[in-house]
Protein backbone atom coordinates (compact mmCIF):
# COMPACT_ATOMS: atom_id res chain seq x y z
CA UNK A 1 0.00 0.00 0.00
CA UNK A 2 1.04 3.22 -0.53
CA UNK A 3 1.73 6.29 1.57
CA UNK A 4 -1.30 8.02 -0.30
CA UNK A 5 -4.05 6.07 -1.31
CA UNK A 6 -5.69 9.12 -3.58
CA UNK A 7 -5.32 8.61 -7.50
CA UNK A 8 -6.50 11.37 -9.55
CA UNK A 9 -8.32 9.91 -12.75
CA UNK A 10 -8.17 12.65 -16.39
CA UNK A 11 -10.95 11.34 -18.27
CA UNK A 12 -10.90 13.55 -21.47
CA UNK A 13 -14.06 12.57 -23.54
CA UNK A 14 -15.53 13.19 -26.63
CA UNK A 15 -17.80 15.69 -25.38
CA UNK A 16 -16.62 16.72 -22.25
CA UNK A 17 -12.97 16.86 -19.87
CA UNK A 18 -13.62 15.52 -16.18
CA UNK A 19 -11.34 14.85 -12.91
CA UNK A 20 -12.30 12.58 -10.52
CA UNK A 21 -10.25 11.78 -7.21
CA UNK A 22 -10.68 8.42 -6.44
CA UNK A 23 -9.61 6.64 -2.57
CA UNK A 24 -8.12 3.14 -2.96
CA UNK A 25 -11.13 1.64 -2.32
CA UNK A 26 -12.74 2.86 -5.64
CA UNK A 27 -15.07 5.53 -4.07
CA UNK A 28 -15.01 8.72 -5.69
CA UNK A 29 -13.53 11.89 -3.42
CA UNK A 30 -14.06 14.56 -5.73
CA UNK A 31 -14.96 15.49 -9.62
CA UNK A 32 -15.18 18.25 -12.04
CA UNK A 33 -16.38 18.19 -15.31
CA UNK A 34 -16.10 20.89 -18.07
CA UNK A 35 -18.15 20.56 -21.88
CA UNK A 36 -15.86 21.09 -24.65
CA UNK A 37 -16.65 22.76 -27.60
CA UNK A 38 -17.07 21.15 -31.05
CA UNK A 39 -16.33 22.81 -34.24
CA UNK A 40 -17.94 21.33 -37.17
CA UNK A 41 -16.52 23.03 -40.41
CA UNK A 42 -17.24 20.62 -43.09
CA UNK A 43 -19.52 18.45 -43.70
CA UNK A 44 -18.58 15.08 -41.57
CA UNK A 45 -16.27 16.96 -40.65
CA UNK A 46 -15.55 17.50 -36.27
CA UNK A 47 -12.99 19.26 -34.46
CA UNK A 48 -11.37 19.68 -31.09
CA UNK A 49 -9.26 22.54 -29.92
CA UNK A 50 -6.00 21.21 -28.27
CA UNK A 51 -5.66 24.14 -26.60
CA UNK A 52 -9.17 23.85 -25.03
CA UNK A 53 -8.56 20.09 -24.00
CA UNK A 54 -5.35 21.55 -22.34
CA UNK A 55 -6.66 24.96 -20.55
CA UNK A 56 -10.20 22.17 -19.92
CA UNK A 57 -8.24 19.08 -18.52
CA UNK A 58 -5.77 21.69 -16.17
CA UNK A 59 -9.30 23.38 -14.82
CA UNK A 60 -11.27 20.26 -14.03
CA UNK A 61 -7.59 19.05 -11.56
CA UNK A 62 -7.56 22.02 -10.03
CA UNK A 63 -11.36 22.32 -9.69
CA UNK A 64 -11.21 18.86 -8.36
CA UNK A 65 -8.09 19.41 -5.99
CA UNK A 66 -9.63 22.09 -4.56
CA UNK A 67 -13.45 20.87 -3.87
CA UNK A 68 -11.79 17.54 -1.85
CA UNK A 69 -9.47 20.58 -0.50
CA UNK A 70 -6.37 18.77 -1.22
CA UNK A 71 -3.14 19.93 -2.28
CA UNK A 72 -0.81 17.97 -4.80
CA UNK A 73 0.89 16.21 -2.76
CA UNK A 74 -1.95 14.46 -1.08
CA UNK A 75 -2.54 12.97 -4.88
CA UNK A 76 -0.20 9.64 -5.16
CA UNK A 77 -0.78 8.99 -9.09
CA UNK A 78 -2.94 10.55 -12.05
CA UNK A 79 -4.14 8.18 -14.57
CA UNK A 80 -5.16 9.60 -18.31
CA UNK A 81 -7.96 8.11 -19.99
CA UNK A 82 -9.14 9.89 -22.96
CA UNK A 83 -11.19 10.03 -26.39
CA UNK A 84 -9.31 7.75 -28.49
CA UNK A 85 -7.97 8.00 -32.16
CA UNK A 86 -8.58 11.78 -32.06
CA UNK A 87 -4.85 13.29 -33.85
CA UNK A 88 -2.91 16.14 -32.68
CA UNK A 89 -0.28 16.81 -34.01
CA UNK A 90 2.15 20.01 -32.66
CA UNK A 91 5.73 21.68 -32.77
CA UNK A 92 7.88 20.24 -30.77
CA UNK A 93 9.54 23.52 -30.07
CA UNK A 94 7.03 26.11 -29.23
CA UNK A 95 4.11 23.22 -27.98
CA UNK A 96 1.89 24.42 -30.29
CA UNK A 97 -0.57 22.64 -32.18
CA UNK A 98 -0.12 22.91 -35.74
CA UNK A 99 -3.88 22.17 -36.67
CA UNK A 100 -6.85 21.64 -34.82
CA UNK A 101 -7.20 18.33 -33.57
CA UNK A 102 -9.07 16.05 -36.18
CA UNK A 103 -11.90 13.89 -33.91
CA UNK A 104 -12.76 10.45 -34.65
CA UNK A 105 -16.03 10.97 -36.15
CA UNK A 106 -14.52 12.94 -38.24
CA UNK A 107 -15.17 11.59 -42.02
CA UNK A 108 -13.04 13.62 -44.04
CA UNK A 109 -10.23 11.02 -44.59
CA UNK A 110 -12.51 8.23 -46.32
CA UNK A 111 -11.08 9.22 -49.92
CA UNK A 112 -8.02 8.38 -48.63
CA UNK A 113 -9.54 5.42 -46.86
CA UNK A 114 -10.76 4.12 -50.39
CA UNK A 115 -7.38 4.23 -51.95
CA UNK A 116 -5.98 2.23 -49.22
CA UNK A 117 -8.43 -0.34 -50.09
CA UNK A 118 -8.14 0.04 -53.59
CA UNK A 119 -4.17 -0.26 -53.22
CA UNK A 120 -4.69 -3.82 -51.48
CA UNK A 121 -4.05 -2.70 -48.39
CA UNK A 122 -6.70 -4.24 -46.14
CA UNK A 123 -5.27 -7.42 -45.39
CA UNK A 124 -1.90 -5.95 -44.62
CA UNK A 125 -3.62 -3.30 -42.19
CA UNK A 126 -6.14 -6.17 -40.70
CA UNK A 127 -2.78 -8.40 -39.82
CA UNK A 128 -0.67 -6.08 -38.38
CA UNK A 129 -3.15 -3.67 -36.77
CA UNK A 130 -6.44 -5.67 -35.75
CA UNK A 131 -8.08 -2.84 -37.69
CA UNK A 132 -10.49 -2.20 -40.87
CA UNK A 133 -9.38 0.74 -42.97
CA UNK A 134 -11.69 3.41 -41.86
CA UNK A 135 -11.49 7.10 -41.18
CA UNK A 136 -12.24 6.64 -37.40
CA UNK A 137 -8.44 6.08 -37.06
CA UNK A 138 -5.47 8.40 -36.33
CA UNK A 139 -3.59 7.34 -38.81
CA UNK A 140 -5.11 9.07 -42.15
CA UNK A 141 -6.09 12.07 -39.90
CA UNK A 142 -2.05 12.60 -39.35
CA UNK A 143 -1.70 12.18 -43.34
CA UNK A 144 -4.49 14.50 -43.89
CA UNK A 145 -2.76 17.25 -41.69
CA UNK A 146 0.88 16.67 -43.10
CA UNK A 147 -1.21 17.10 -46.73
CA UNK A 148 -3.33 20.03 -46.10
CA UNK A 149 -1.16 21.92 -43.47
CA UNK A 150 1.44 24.94 -45.17
CA UNK A 151 4.86 23.68 -44.59
CA UNK A 152 3.73 21.00 -42.27
CA UNK A 153 5.45 17.85 -44.53
CA UNK A 154 8.76 19.75 -44.81
CA UNK A 155 8.83 20.59 -40.75
CA UNK A 156 7.61 16.90 -39.97
CA UNK A 157 10.44 15.82 -42.53
CA UNK A 158 12.92 17.79 -40.12
CA UNK A 159 12.20 16.21 -37.19
CA UNK A 160 9.99 19.37 -36.24
CA UNK A 161 6.78 17.89 -35.42
CA UNK A 162 4.98 15.38 -33.12
CA UNK A 163 2.18 13.39 -33.15
CA UNK A 164 -0.15 11.84 -30.32
CA UNK A 165 -3.38 11.11 -29.56
CA UNK A 166 -5.00 13.11 -26.83
CA UNK A 167 -3.31 10.98 -24.35
CA UNK A 168 0.23 11.75 -25.27
CA UNK A 169 -0.74 15.83 -25.46
CA UNK A 170 -1.78 15.82 -22.58
CA UNK A 171 1.10 14.13 -20.95
CA UNK A 172 3.48 16.27 -23.30
CA UNK A 173 1.87 19.15 -21.59
CA UNK A 174 1.52 17.95 -17.63
CA UNK A 175 5.08 17.06 -18.13
CA UNK A 176 6.09 20.52 -19.43
CA UNK A 177 7.13 19.54 -23.03
CA UNK A 178 9.66 16.53 -21.69
CA UNK A 179 7.69 13.07 -22.50
CA UNK A 180 6.33 12.65 -25.46
CA UNK A 181 4.57 8.88 -25.22
CA UNK A 182 1.33 6.80 -25.18
CA UNK A 183 0.39 3.72 -23.92
CA UNK A 184 0.09 0.43 -26.25
CA UNK A 185 -3.97 0.82 -26.01
CA UNK A 186 -3.68 3.99 -27.58
CA UNK A 187 -1.31 3.10 -30.15
CA UNK A 188 -3.51 0.44 -31.28
CA UNK A 189 -6.21 2.89 -32.93
CA UNK A 190 -3.45 4.65 -34.77
CA UNK A 191 -3.57 2.02 -37.91
CA UNK A 192 0.04 2.84 -37.81
CA UNK A 193 1.30 0.42 -34.29
CA UNK A 194 1.86 -3.49 -35.57
CA UNK A 195 -0.22 -4.86 -32.15
CA UNK A 196 1.23 -8.19 -32.69
CA UNK A 197 5.36 -7.51 -32.78
CA UNK A 198 4.52 -4.47 -30.46
CA UNK A 199 6.52 -1.61 -32.71
CA UNK A 200 5.20 1.43 -35.19
CA UNK A 201 5.04 -0.61 -38.67
CA UNK A 202 7.04 0.54 -41.43
CA UNK A 203 4.90 -0.31 -44.47
CA UNK A 204 1.92 1.85 -42.79
CA UNK A 205 4.08 4.59 -41.71
CA UNK A 206 5.33 4.58 -45.59
CA UNK A 207 2.07 3.99 -47.19
CA UNK A 208 0.36 6.88 -45.43
CA UNK A 209 3.50 9.36 -46.07
CA UNK A 210 4.13 9.56 -41.72
CA UNK A 211 8.11 10.11 -40.54
CA UNK A 212 8.56 7.96 -37.40
CA UNK A 213 10.38 10.58 -35.88
CA UNK A 214 6.88 11.82 -34.97
CA UNK A 215 5.35 9.38 -32.86
CA UNK A 216 5.61 9.14 -29.47
CA UNK A 217 7.58 5.94 -27.37
CA UNK A 218 4.86 3.33 -26.44
CA UNK A 219 4.76 2.28 -23.09
CA UNK A 220 3.04 0.15 -20.67
CA UNK A 221 -0.97 0.84 -19.70
CA UNK A 222 0.44 1.01 -16.42
CA UNK A 223 4.13 2.15 -15.81
CA UNK A 224 6.20 5.47 -15.14
CA UNK A 225 5.16 8.07 -17.90
CA UNK A 226 6.53 10.77 -15.90
CA UNK A 227 5.80 13.50 -13.72
CA UNK A 228 3.95 17.13 -13.80
CA UNK A 229 5.07 20.39 -13.99
CA UNK A 230 5.50 21.37 -10.46
CA UNK A 231 4.10 25.06 -11.32
CA UNK A 232 0.86 23.52 -12.71
CA UNK A 233 -0.68 21.63 -9.10
CA UNK A 234 1.81 23.08 -6.95
CA UNK A 235 4.28 20.20 -6.68
CA UNK A 236 5.25 17.08 -9.08
CA UNK A 237 3.09 14.16 -9.50
CA UNK A 238 3.61 10.82 -10.85
CA UNK A 239 1.68 10.28 -14.23
CA UNK A 240 1.57 6.38 -13.80
CA UNK A 241 -1.70 4.97 -16.03
CA UNK A 242 -2.77 5.69 -19.30
CA UNK A 243 -5.45 4.05 -21.91
CA UNK A 244 -7.86 4.74 -24.51
CA UNK A 245 -10.85 5.04 -22.48
CA UNK A 246 -12.69 1.88 -23.73
CA UNK A 247 -9.93 -0.20 -22.80
CA UNK A 248 -10.02 1.73 -19.22
CA UNK A 249 -13.29 0.48 -19.04
CA UNK A 250 -12.40 -3.28 -19.41
CA UNK A 251 -9.77 -2.53 -16.36
CA UNK A 252 -12.36 -0.28 -14.07
CA UNK A 253 -14.84 -3.32 -15.12
CA UNK A 254 -12.51 -5.99 -13.93
CA UNK A 255 -12.58 -8.24 -17.38
CA UNK A 256 -9.36 -9.88 -16.84
CA UNK A 257 -10.03 -13.22 -17.82
CA UNK A 258 -10.48 -14.08 -21.11
CA UNK A 259 -14.56 -14.27 -22.18
CA UNK A 260 -15.35 -11.66 -20.04
CA UNK A 261 -16.98 -8.89 -21.56
CA UNK A 262 -17.79 -5.06 -21.11
CA UNK A 263 -19.91 -2.45 -23.31
CA UNK A 264 -19.62 0.94 -22.50
CA UNK A 265 -22.92 3.50 -23.25
CA UNK A 266 -22.05 6.84 -23.89
CA UNK A 267 -22.40 8.73 -26.78
CA UNK A 268 -21.53 5.90 -29.01
CA UNK A 269 -21.20 2.03 -27.80
CA UNK A 270 -18.04 0.45 -27.91
CA UNK A 271 -18.21 -3.69 -26.26
CA UNK A 272 -14.70 -5.02 -25.53
CA UNK A 273 -14.17 -8.87 -25.13
CA UNK A 274 -10.98 -9.90 -23.53
CA UNK A 275 -9.59 -12.94 -25.96
CA UNK A 276 -6.34 -13.45 -23.53
CA UNK A 277 -2.86 -12.87 -24.99
CA UNK A 278 -3.20 -14.45 -28.34
CA UNK A 279 -3.95 -11.73 -31.12
CA UNK A 280 -6.78 -13.09 -33.24
CA UNK A 281 -8.11 -11.12 -36.14
CA UNK A 282 -12.18 -11.22 -36.89
CA UNK A 283 -13.54 -13.01 -39.50
CA UNK A 284 -17.07 -10.66 -39.21
CA UNK A 285 -15.11 -7.02 -39.19
CA UNK A 286 -14.88 -6.71 -35.37
CA UNK A 287 -11.73 -4.70 -34.80
CA UNK A 288 -8.74 -6.18 -32.84
CA UNK A 289 -7.13 -4.19 -30.40
CA UNK A 290 -4.68 -4.57 -27.50
CA UNK A 291 -7.33 -4.25 -23.82
CA UNK A 292 -3.72 -3.49 -21.48
CA UNK A 293 -0.51 -4.21 -21.49
CA UNK A 294 0.78 -4.86 -18.03
CA UNK A 295 4.32 -5.53 -16.96
CA UNK A 296 5.19 -6.16 -20.84
CA UNK A 297 2.60 -8.95 -21.57
CA UNK A 298 -0.18 -7.65 -24.22
CA UNK A 299 -3.86 -8.66 -23.74
CA UNK A 300 -5.76 -8.19 -26.58
CA UNK A 301 -9.84 -7.68 -26.97
CA UNK A 302 -12.33 -7.66 -30.06
CA UNK A 303 -13.98 -4.66 -29.84
CA UNK A 304 -18.18 -3.69 -31.48
CA UNK A 305 -17.60 0.31 -32.68
CA UNK A 306 -21.25 1.81 -32.56
CA UNK A 307 -21.20 5.20 -33.20
CA UNK A 308 -24.39 6.28 -31.82
CA UNK A 309 -26.20 5.10 -28.57
CA UNK A 310 -27.09 7.70 -26.21
CA UNK A 311 -26.58 10.28 -29.31
CA UNK A 312 -29.78 8.83 -30.73
CA UNK A 313 -31.61 9.50 -26.99
CA UNK A 314 -30.09 13.07 -27.78
CA UNK A 315 -31.59 13.11 -30.98
CA UNK A 316 -35.18 12.20 -29.89
CA UNK A 317 -34.80 15.56 -27.15
CA UNK A 318 -33.52 17.56 -29.20
CA UNK A 319 -34.23 17.10 -33.09
CA UNK A 320 -37.41 15.34 -32.76
CA UNK A 321 -37.98 17.40 -29.35
CA UNK A 322 -40.39 14.16 -27.92
CA UNK A 323 -38.57 13.90 -24.24
CA UNK A 324 -37.00 16.97 -22.13
CA UNK A 325 -34.40 15.05 -20.44
CA UNK A 326 -32.70 11.42 -21.60
CA UNK A 327 -33.63 9.66 -18.18
CA UNK A 328 -37.27 11.00 -19.46
CA UNK A 329 -36.96 8.27 -22.27
CA UNK A 330 -37.44 5.47 -19.76
CA UNK A 331 -40.83 6.51 -18.44
CA UNK A 332 -41.93 7.41 -21.86
CA UNK A 333 -40.52 3.72 -23.15
CA UNK A 334 -42.53 1.64 -20.10
CA UNK A 335 -45.75 3.75 -21.71
CA UNK A 336 -46.03 1.27 -24.76
CA UNK A 337 -45.72 -2.82 -24.33
CA UNK A 338 -43.55 -2.29 -27.91
CA UNK A 339 -42.53 0.07 -30.73
CA UNK A 340 -45.55 -1.31 -32.62
CA UNK A 341 -43.31 -2.27 -35.43
CA UNK A 342 -41.34 1.01 -35.60
CA UNK A 343 -37.68 0.30 -35.83
CA UNK A 344 -35.41 3.59 -35.44
CA UNK A 345 -31.85 2.73 -36.94
CA UNK A 346 -29.82 5.50 -35.68
CA UNK A 347 -27.13 5.44 -38.91
CA UNK A 348 -26.39 9.02 -38.50
CA UNK A 349 -22.88 9.13 -39.12
CA UNK A 350 -23.08 5.86 -41.22
CA UNK A 351 -22.99 2.27 -39.25
CA UNK A 352 -19.92 1.14 -37.60
CA UNK A 353 -19.08 -2.83 -36.72
CA UNK A 354 -20.09 -4.76 -38.13
CA UNK A 355 -21.57 -3.21 -41.28
CA UNK A 356 -18.56 -0.28 -41.70
CA UNK A 357 -21.02 1.47 -43.92
CA UNK A 358 -19.80 5.62 -44.25
CA UNK A 359 -22.78 6.04 -46.42
CA UNK A 360 -25.95 4.63 -45.00
CA UNK A 361 -27.87 7.41 -42.89
CA UNK A 362 -30.43 6.65 -40.45
CA UNK A 363 -34.44 6.01 -40.90
CA UNK A 364 -37.64 5.15 -38.71
CA UNK A 365 -39.28 2.36 -39.93
CA UNK A 366 -42.80 0.42 -40.09
CA UNK A 367 -44.72 4.01 -39.29
CA UNK A 368 -48.66 3.56 -39.12
CA UNK A 369 -51.55 5.76 -38.13
CA UNK A 370 -51.04 3.85 -34.93
CA UNK A 371 -47.37 5.04 -34.26
CA UNK A 372 -47.12 7.98 -31.73
CA UNK A 373 -43.88 9.86 -30.51
CA UNK A 374 -43.71 7.05 -27.43
CA UNK A 375 -43.41 4.52 -29.84
CA UNK A 376 -40.20 5.99 -31.54
CA UNK A 377 -38.75 7.11 -27.67
CA UNK A 378 -38.74 3.48 -27.23
CA UNK A 379 -37.06 2.63 -30.98
CA UNK A 380 -34.37 5.39 -30.55
CA UNK A 381 -33.48 2.73 -26.59
CA UNK A 382 -33.97 -0.53 -28.59
CA UNK A 383 -31.60 0.12 -31.29
CA UNK A 384 -28.44 0.35 -29.04
CA UNK A 385 -29.84 -2.98 -27.76
CA UNK A 386 -30.49 -4.19 -31.27
CA UNK A 387 -26.60 -3.31 -32.47
CA UNK A 388 -25.20 -4.60 -29.16
CA UNK A 389 -26.70 -8.03 -30.54
CA UNK A 390 -25.33 -7.80 -33.76
CA UNK A 391 -21.93 -7.15 -32.10
CA UNK A 392 -22.17 -9.90 -29.56
CA UNK A 393 -23.33 -12.58 -32.14
CA UNK A 394 -20.37 -11.29 -34.47
CA UNK A 395 -18.24 -11.71 -31.32
CA UNK A 396 -19.69 -15.47 -30.48
CA UNK A 397 -18.92 -16.30 -34.30
CA UNK A 398 -15.03 -15.22 -34.01
CA UNK A 399 -14.80 -16.82 -30.44
CA UNK A 400 -15.99 -20.74 -32.23
CA UNK A 401 -14.04 -19.87 -35.25
CA UNK A 402 -10.70 -19.48 -33.04
CA UNK A 403 -11.02 -22.64 -30.60
CA UNK A 404 -11.48 -20.09 -27.67
CA UNK A 405 -14.33 -21.25 -25.07
CA UNK A 406 -17.44 -19.82 -26.39
CA UNK A 407 -19.79 -20.20 -23.41
CA UNK A 408 -21.37 -16.35 -23.36
CA UNK A 409 -20.59 -14.45 -20.58
CA UNK A 410 -22.88 -12.21 -18.81
CA UNK A 411 -22.03 -8.58 -20.06
CA UNK A 412 -20.88 -5.84 -17.83
CA UNK A 413 -22.41 -2.33 -18.84
CA UNK A 414 -21.13 1.19 -18.11
CA UNK A 415 -21.64 4.88 -19.55
CA UNK A 416 -24.55 6.92 -18.76
CA UNK A 417 -27.04 5.38 -20.72
CA UNK A 418 -27.28 2.56 -18.24
CA UNK A 419 -28.81 3.85 -15.87
CA UNK A 420 -31.94 3.77 -18.00
CA UNK A 421 -33.80 0.23 -16.30
CA UNK A 422 -35.55 -0.25 -19.05
CA UNK A 423 -32.50 -0.28 -21.48
CA UNK A 424 -30.57 -2.70 -19.11
CA UNK A 425 -33.76 -5.38 -19.10
CA UNK A 426 -34.46 -5.43 -22.93
CA UNK A 427 -30.72 -5.56 -23.54
CA UNK A 428 -31.31 -8.68 -21.17
CA UNK A 429 -33.93 -9.83 -23.23
CA UNK A 430 -32.42 -9.19 -26.83
CA UNK A 431 -28.95 -11.07 -25.82
CA UNK A 432 -30.60 -13.59 -23.59
CA UNK A 433 -28.00 -13.42 -21.50
CA UNK A 434 -27.82 -11.34 -17.98
CA UNK A 435 -26.64 -7.80 -18.39
CA UNK A 436 -24.78 -6.58 -14.79
CA UNK A 437 -24.47 -2.98 -13.85
CA UNK A 438 -22.23 -2.21 -11.47
CA UNK A 439 -22.03 0.28 -8.76
CA UNK A 440 -19.89 2.32 -10.38
CA UNK A 441 -21.01 3.61 -14.00
CA UNK A 442 -18.07 5.86 -14.31
CA UNK A 443 -15.96 2.66 -15.05
CA UNK A 444 -13.63 5.11 -17.17
CA UNK A 445 -11.94 6.85 -15.04
CA UNK A 446 -12.09 4.44 -12.47
CA UNK A 447 -9.70 2.03 -14.99
CA UNK A 448 -7.24 4.65 -15.37
CA UNK A 449 -7.56 5.01 -11.09
CA UNK A 450 -6.77 1.60 -11.39
CA UNK A 451 -3.75 1.54 -13.65
CA UNK A 452 -2.55 4.32 -12.10
CA UNK A 453 -2.72 2.84 -8.50
CA UNK A 454 -1.36 -0.97 -9.92
CA UNK A 455 2.19 1.52 -10.77
CA UNK A 456 2.54 2.86 -7.40
CA UNK A 457 1.64 -0.15 -5.04
CA UNK A 458 -2.24 1.22 -4.34
CA UNK A 459 -3.18 -2.36 -5.80
CA UNK A 460 -0.81 -5.33 -5.61
CA UNK A 461 -2.24 -7.16 -8.47
CA UNK A 462 -5.08 -6.88 -10.79
CA UNK A 463 -6.55 -9.33 -8.23
CA UNK A 464 -7.46 -6.97 -6.25
CA UNK A 465 -9.62 -5.22 -8.62
CA UNK A 466 -11.55 -7.77 -9.38
CA UNK A 467 -12.10 -7.91 -5.34
CA UNK A 468 -12.91 -4.62 -5.90
CA UNK A 469 -15.66 -4.93 -8.44
CA UNK A 470 -19.15 -4.33 -6.99
CA UNK A 471 -22.48 -5.22 -8.70
CA UNK A 472 -25.42 -3.10 -8.45
CA UNK A 473 -27.81 -5.13 -10.52
CA UNK A 474 -28.25 -7.63 -12.20
CA UNK A 475 -30.89 -7.75 -15.34
CA UNK A 476 -31.72 -11.33 -15.95
CA UNK A 477 -33.26 -12.47 -19.75
CA UNK A 478 -36.60 -12.90 -19.65
CA UNK A 479 -38.22 -12.68 -23.30
CA UNK A 480 -40.00 -15.62 -25.49
CA UNK A 481 -37.39 -16.76 -27.92
CA UNK A 482 -40.29 -16.18 -30.70
CA UNK A 483 -40.83 -12.84 -29.84
CA UNK A 484 -36.74 -12.52 -29.38
CA UNK A 485 -36.78 -13.45 -33.30
CA UNK A 486 -39.50 -11.54 -34.84
CA UNK A 487 -37.77 -8.34 -33.33
CA UNK A 488 -34.87 -9.64 -34.42
CA UNK A 489 -35.75 -10.22 -38.08
CA UNK A 490 -37.76 -6.57 -38.04
CA UNK A 491 -34.04 -4.75 -37.05
CA UNK A 492 -32.19 -6.78 -39.77
CA UNK A 493 -34.86 -6.09 -42.49
CA UNK A 494 -34.61 -1.99 -40.92
CA UNK A 495 -30.87 -2.33 -41.29
CA UNK A 496 -31.13 -3.63 -44.62
CA UNK A 497 -32.82 -1.19 -45.85
CA UNK A 498 -30.78 2.09 -44.94
CA UNK A 499 -27.44 0.01 -45.97
CA UNK A 500 -25.40 2.08 -48.98
CA UNK A 501 -24.63 -0.92 -50.61
CA UNK A 502 -28.52 -2.45 -50.25
CA UNK A 503 -30.47 -0.92 -52.66
CA UNK A 504 -28.21 -3.29 -55.59
CA UNK A 505 -28.87 -6.31 -53.85
CA UNK A 506 -32.68 -6.02 -53.07
N1 LIG B 1 -31.33 7.78 -18.31
C1 LIG B 1 -30.88 7.78 -19.57
N2 LIG B 1 -31.51 7.08 -20.53
C2 LIG B 1 -31.07 7.03 -21.80
N3 LIG B 1 -29.95 7.69 -22.22
C3 LIG B 1 -29.29 8.40 -21.31
C4 LIG B 1 -29.69 8.50 -19.96
N4 LIG B 1 -28.81 9.29 -19.30
C5 LIG B 1 -27.89 9.67 -20.20
N5 LIG B 1 -28.16 9.14 -21.41
C6 LIG B 1 -27.38 9.28 -22.64
O1 LIG B 1 -26.04 8.92 -22.33
C7 LIG B 1 -25.12 9.80 -22.96
C8 LIG B 1 -24.17 10.38 -21.91
O2 LIG B 1 -23.39 9.37 -21.37
P1 LIG B 1 -21.83 9.61 -21.06
O3 LIG B 1 -21.30 8.31 -20.55
O4 LIG B 1 -21.70 10.81 -20.20
O5 LIG B 1 -21.35 9.89 -22.56
P2 LIG B 1 -19.98 10.48 -23.18
O6 LIG B 1 -18.87 10.10 -22.23
O7 LIG B 1 -19.88 9.79 -24.52
O8 LIG B 1 -20.18 11.96 -23.33
C9 LIG B 1 -25.92 10.86 -23.67
O9 LIG B 1 -25.87 10.59 -25.06
C10 LIG B 1 -27.34 10.71 -23.14
O10 LIG B 1 -28.28 10.91 -24.16
O1 LIG C 1 -15.38 10.10 -25.63
P1 LIG C 1 -16.29 8.92 -25.71
O2 LIG C 1 -16.67 8.37 -24.37
O3 LIG C 1 -17.48 9.18 -26.58
O4 LIG C 1 -15.44 7.71 -26.40
C1 LIG C 1 -14.98 7.84 -27.68
C2 LIG C 1 -14.21 6.61 -28.10
O5 LIG C 1 -12.97 6.49 -27.46
C3 LIG C 1 -14.01 6.62 -29.59
O6 LIG C 1 -13.33 5.47 -30.03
Amino acid sequence: MAAQGLVLAIDQGTTSSRAIIFDASGRQVASAQRELQQFFPGDGWVEHDPEHIWSDTLAVCRDALQSARLGASAIAAIGITNQRETAVVWNRQTGRPVHKAIVWQDRRTAPLCRKLIADGLEDLVRERTGLVIDAYFAGTKVAWILENVEGARQAAERGELAFGTVDSFLLWRLTGGKVHATDATNASRTMLYDIARGRWDEDLLKALGVPASMLPEVKDSSTEFGTTEPSLFGAAIPITGMAGDQQAAVVGQACFTPGMLKSTYGTGCFALLNIGERFVTSRNRLLTTIAYRLNGRTTYALEGSIFIAGAAVQWVRDGLRAIDTAPESQAIALTVPDTGGVYLVPAFTGLGAPWWDPDARGAILGLTRASSTMHIVRAALEASCYQTHDLMAAMQDDLAAAGLDAAPQPLRVDGGMVANDFVCQYLADILDRPVERPAVIETTALGAAYLAGLAVGIYGSTDDIVRAWRLERRFGPGMEAETRRQRLAGWHDAVARVRSDATAGR
